[in-house]
């Protein structure tokens, strides 16, 4: 017993002082340690919202983008939580009633407001980019383009969003933020890894856009967008063909096979079997054709289809002029591309015709694909229309022309070859967002892909906060230690029997 009471009497970590201290110091470190988890805690995510229209040739959509409040610039983040296809076509086909043009978007903005939370509305950026359709009006009419973007202001002002203005996009632009879109979602721009190049096929124009070694913008300045993106520069080649998108290219295509103004033709576009009566007055009613629209010809003509690929791609080449390029290389109509580099993201129209025709898959060698299109082409309406019977008429009517004109576009316009063809993805979406203008358009108007490259935190949270918790334990056994002068010191007194 008596041992048992030395031992305890010697013992200096049973003192009343050193207990006090021991009680303290555990206070301390717990406080310390649940200051530092409190303060560091991720705060509950708050929200920001983005809409954006985009107002194509053939119809409208609209885009609701998201990113956490708190990380406005940060990147990689903003995403799309939403889309809403416009009932009708494009704004520019109401150019003579400009009204409708306006009436025709309130529901996807009735469900815009629905989605985006109340208390974000007043401070969430509504933009409309329109593109080739706009133009094309613009250039045939400019005071009815003006009437329906008067039209188009009135309706979305009447939003309780942000309105920040509906203008027309320049194919330069169009072009350069569906580049910015495309490498943003795909997390290569702030990570500095090689680029992707976008082509973008839409009803009216078609745009590509690619980073090259070879193109510093001397040659061809018009082609160049020079971007400075998170601490990166990027030369962009970019070019937009005004009348190469999808629809204007079936009429310039079918404008060849009907300048004598015939009262029928047999187009190989089309497959066999195909029979439709059309308007020569809608069939030109566009500035891309009205200058070859042929004088005294009859009010219709009767389009058959007789199915043949080589025959369709002859007459899709003629609406190429390979013959003038006064620069080091050309695309076609003599505007300057430089040599093709890295992989590629095609969307729109590219992504929906080639989907379709089960040929997204770009692994399939282009021989191949010459070979499936030749078939689909060569196959009787009939069964395709019975092969298909839930797909709108109009699309499955071109889906052989749409097929050629991709092929040729990309081989003999953009010179795609059997062996860089792979290099091509079909894209519809990346990430869950659309691949397309819209994003890198908003991101560049909210200034959210920052020039140089964010600074990002030295150490994680948990990192940071067990390095506070083993530095305030060293602390604390420092202090106990730095006290040991005051430790009860009756253990070494000698004892007295
Ligand atoms: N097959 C098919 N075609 C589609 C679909 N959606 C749109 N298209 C067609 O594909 C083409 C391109 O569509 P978009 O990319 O929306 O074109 P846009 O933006 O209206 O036109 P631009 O102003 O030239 O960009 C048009 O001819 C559309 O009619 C679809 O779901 N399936
Ligand atoms: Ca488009």
């Amino acid at each position: 017993m008596s041992a048992q009471r030395e031992m305890k009497e010697k013992n200096p970590w049973h003192t009343p002082v050193t207990i006090i201290f021991t009680v303290i110091g555990v206070i301390a470190i717990v406080a310390l340690v649940t200051v530092a988890v409190l303060q560091n805690r991720p705060l509950p995510q708050k929200y920001k919202y983005g809409i954006v229209l985009d107002a194509g040739s053939s119809h409208t959509a609209l885009y609701i983008y998201e990113w956490p409040a708190e990380k406005d610039n940060n990147t990689g983040r903003v995403e799309q939580t939403h889309s809403c296809k416009v009932k009708g076509p494009g704004i520019s086909s109401y150019a003579s009633v400009p009204r409708k043009a306006g009436e025709s978007l309130s529901e996807c903005m009735q469900e815009a407001r629905q989605r985006v939370p109340e208390k974000r509305h007043s401070e969430t950026p509504l933009y409309l980019g329109a593109t080739a359709g706009m133009r094309l009006l613009n250039l045939e009419n400019s005071l009815a383009s003006d009437k329906v973007f008067q039209a188009v202001e009135e309706a979305l002002q009447k939003f309780p969003f942000s309105f920040q203005g509906a203008r027309i996009l320049s194919g330069q632009e169009e072009g350069a933020f569906g580049w910015v879109t495309v490498n943003y979602l795909d997390d290569r721009l702030k990570q500095s890894l090689e680029t992707r190049g976008a082509l973008d096929l839409g009803g009216a124009s078609t745009q590509i856009s690619f980073v090259s070694d070879d193109f510093d913008g001397s040659e061809s300045p018009d082609n160049g967008v020079a971007f400075r993106l998170y601490g990166n520069d990027y030369n962009l080649y970019t070019h937009s063909f005004l009348c190469y998108g999808k629809d204007q290219a079936l009429r310039m295509t079918l404008a060849k096979q009907t300048q004598s103004g015939p009262v029928s033709i047999s187009d190989p576009c089309f497959n066999p079997g195909y029979i439709e009566t059309k308007n020569y007055s809608i069939v030109y009613d566009s500035p891309c054709v009205s200058n070859m629209k042929p004088q005294g010809a009859p009010a219709t003509f009767t389009h058959t289809g007789k199915g043949n690929f080589s025959q369709c791609q002859e007459v899709v080449k003629r609406n190429f002029n390979f013959k003038q390029c006064k620069y080091s290389q050309c695309s076609f109509n003599g505007v300057f591309q430089p040599r093709l580099q890295g992989p590629f993201g095609a969307f729109s129209a590219y992504y929906f015709v080639m989907n379709f025709l089960n040929l997204a898959d770009t692994s399939i060698p282009l021989e191949a694909v010459t070979e499936k299109l030749s078939r689909y082409c060569a196959t009787p309406w009939n069964q395709i229309k019975q092969q298909h019977p839930g797909v709108k008429l109009k699309y499955l009517a071109e889906y052989c022309f749409s097929g050629t004109y991709i092929i040729t576009l990309l081989t003999e316009g953009y010179n795609f070859t059997s062996q860089n063809y792979p290099n091509i993805k079909f894209i519809k979406k990346i990430k869950g967002s659309d691949a397309g203008w819209t994003l890198g358009y908003m991101l560049n108007l909210t200034n959210m892909i920052p020039a140089e490259a964010p600074d990002s935190p030295p150490l994680p949270h948990a990192g940071y906060v067990s390095i506070v918790t083993v530095i305030a334990i060293l602390l604390f056994v420092l202090f106990i230690l730095s006290l040991r002068p005051l430790w009860p010191r009756c253990s070494k007194q000698p004892q007295i029997i």
